[in-house]
């Protein structure tokens, strides 16, 4: 005989009044009621995996609150602790062991060739917390809720892929619930090989597919960016993602700012302090902003000074690595500058921007030195996440007596000084990303072009509405994404076009407001009935019926 308690496992029933609820609701109490984000983390993560159309509903009608938790700051403590958090499997490993059969490993991901986009990190370099090896997965899991948020990507074409090489994280070696490889990652030769066979694996499994590097280690991002650019459809998020979006909102705070002082938008001089792949990166994109007024290369390069954990980089300095030597400067001659507020002294920068992984390293006097010299200095403290911040937003606020133009990597609150509130900017890939991808995808570009990069900046740059340029914004407001995404992704398509790189020719016969509405007719949206049929074993994305019986899987 069925006990009633097994006869009800087999049949779980809704409760009677369920139906007139608002789950969206009550998932929200839920997540609200947890005080940790790391909690929070997992709480959403549960409930991706309990029933994922609810989960975007969610998101989607609350990404201010959201966002921060899936992404930077709280995905940090995320991936640190991941081995830890670990409850199931998500996204592909490929480790490796796998070395030699690559494309069996990359067969076993459900949608095969359906799929449009990988965001693929080693793990080597997330977000300015190093190398967590295997721990990496949830950064490629949360740009690629971005994606889906933000762009309009359809879930179940998206792939979040950790390559797992070893770690050199020795407290991960050592811990007995690590869940990666147990090895220190390879020397160059055996990481190239792994990588060759990678990207050709990919292309043969997924044809279709947008590859977006991210978090790798500064010179492996920069080696397999120019390795793979011009042979796959790929591009690096923290090198050309970043460089776009800092550009943009380069150029609407350099307006800002010259309008204070006076000074013609060419004499702008930006001091990077961080010359990894972020900071160069976004150093070679700012060339654009001069190089776009007129000016030669050259003159470009001579507006921006970069510093290294050792100083001011010269070019006189012995075993400088390849990526630094672009800006080193050949004009300083004396002792090396290694002190920050000498470095300004000397070089009077309008604009000071930190890719740095430092915290706190904009110190009250390097903010009140900006503010002496610029009614309205620029200062972007773009490292991630907040804990490395150079700069929080109400001590740049208070040093500046509120005339910083400020974008920071990770989201700040609005701050209220002597009776005013400002706001801040968040200068993030994430708003650049998912249109660069969106663009690339439905132009079906066979490789991603400078100026596919340079004109998703300038899209977003023209964005702003009169209330956004009002308030002295120098990005959208982010409850905008999708909006915006789909303008991006416009401006992509077409320089794909210019470039002759798309293959996708009912884009080119659409004019620009008939293509803009094809853009948003391809956004995805989660449907909004969600009722789930509570099945532990529901995985996917499910829109469920009234008598709690899956009907569609997306
Ligand atoms: N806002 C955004 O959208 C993005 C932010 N980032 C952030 O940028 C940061 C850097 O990333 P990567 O360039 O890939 O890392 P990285 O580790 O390659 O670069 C860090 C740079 O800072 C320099 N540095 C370290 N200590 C210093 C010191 N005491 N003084 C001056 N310079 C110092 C290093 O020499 C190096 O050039 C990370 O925190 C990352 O989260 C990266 C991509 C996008
Ligand atoms: C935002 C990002 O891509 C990073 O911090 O690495
Ligand atoms: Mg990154």
């Amino acid at each position: 005989m069925v006990s009633q308690y097994s006869s009800a496992l087999a049949k779980p029933r809704i409760p009677p009044h369920f139906l007139n609820t608002d789950h969206r609701q009550r998932c929200l109490a839920q997540l609200r009621s947890k005080h940790d984000g790391l909690e929070k983390y997992i709480y959403l993560s549960g409930l991706k995996e309990r029933d994922a159309n609810l989960f975007y509903e969610v998101l989607l009608g609350n990404m201010l609150e959201i966002i921060p938790i899936l992404y930077t700051p709280t995905v940090g403590d995320a991936c640190s602790n991941y081995s830890h958090i670990w409850r199931r499997p998500e996204g592909l490993y490929v480790t490796i062991g796998n070395k030699g059969h690559i494309r069996e490993v990359l067969r076993s991901w459900p949608t095969g060739p359906a799929s449009r986009i990988a965001v693929v990190t080693d793990g080597s370099r997330i977000l300015g917390l190093g190398d967590l090896g295997a721990n990496g997965l949830p950064i490629s899991i949360g740009k690629l809720d971005l994606y889906i948020a933000g762009a309009g990507i359809k879930p179940t074409t998206t792939v979040p892929i950790c390559l797992d090489l070893g770690t050199n994280t020795e407290k991960f070696l050592d811990d007995p619930l690590y869940i990666g490889v147990r090895r220190k990652r390879p020397g160059v030769e055996e990481m190239d090989a792994f990588m060759k066979e990678f990207m050709e694996a990919m292309r043969e499994v997924f044809p279709s597919l947008l590859v977006q590097f991210e978090d790798f280690s500064t010179d492996n991002a920069f080696r397999y960016l120019d390795m793979f650019r011009s042979q796959y459809r790929c591009f690096n998020d923290d090198i050309q993602g970043t460089g776009a979006v800092v550009l943009s909102g380069f150029i609407n705070a350099a307006r800002l700012s010259s309008a204070a002082s006076g000074r013609p938008l060419t004499e702008h001089r930006i001091l990077f302090f961080g010359a990894g792949s972020a900071g160069v990166g976004v150093a070679k994109q700012l060339l654009s902003f001069f190089k776009l007024m007129g000016m030669s290369e050259a003159e470009a390069r001579n507006r921006i000074y970069t510093v290294d954990s050792k100083g001011l980089i010269t070019a006189d300095r012995k075993g400088l690595q390849e990526h630094k030597k672009f800006f080193a400067r050949t004009d300083y001659q004396g002792p090396p500058l290694t002190n920050l507020l000498d470095i300004i002294e000397y070089v009077k920068p309008t604009a000071l921007l930190g890719l740095s992984t430092i915290r706190n390293a904009f110190t009250e006097d390097v903010v009140k030195l900006m503010g002496s010299l610029n009614p309205r200095p620029i200062i972007f403290p773009l490292s991630n996440p907040v804990s490395l911040c150079e700069v929080d937003y109400a001590d740049a606020i208070r040093w500046t007596n509120g005339s910083v133009i400020f974008a920071s990597g990770s989201p700040y609150k609005p701050v209220e000084f002597e009776g005013k509130v400002y706001e801040p900017g968040q200068g993030n890939n994430m708003y650049i990303f998912p249109g660069i991808g969106m663009g690339a995808i439905l132009a079906k570009a066979r490789h991603i072009t400078d100026a596919m990069i340079e004109q998703a900046a300038i899209a977003l740059s023209e964005a702003l509405t009169q209330e956004e340029e009002d308030t002295g914004l120098v990005y959208p407001r982010l409850a905008r994404i999708r909006d915006l995404s789909a303008r991006i992704a416009l401006t992509v398509i077409r320089a794909a076009q210019k470039d002759e790189v798309d293959e996708n020719s009912l884009c080119r016969n659409l004019s620009d407001e008939r293509l803009l509405d094809y853009i948003k007719a391809k956004q995805w949206q989660p449907c909004s009935m969600h009722l789930t049929n509570g099945s532990p074993y529901s995985n996917g994305v499910h829109i469920v019926n009234g008598n709690g019986t899956a009907t569609h899987r997306l």
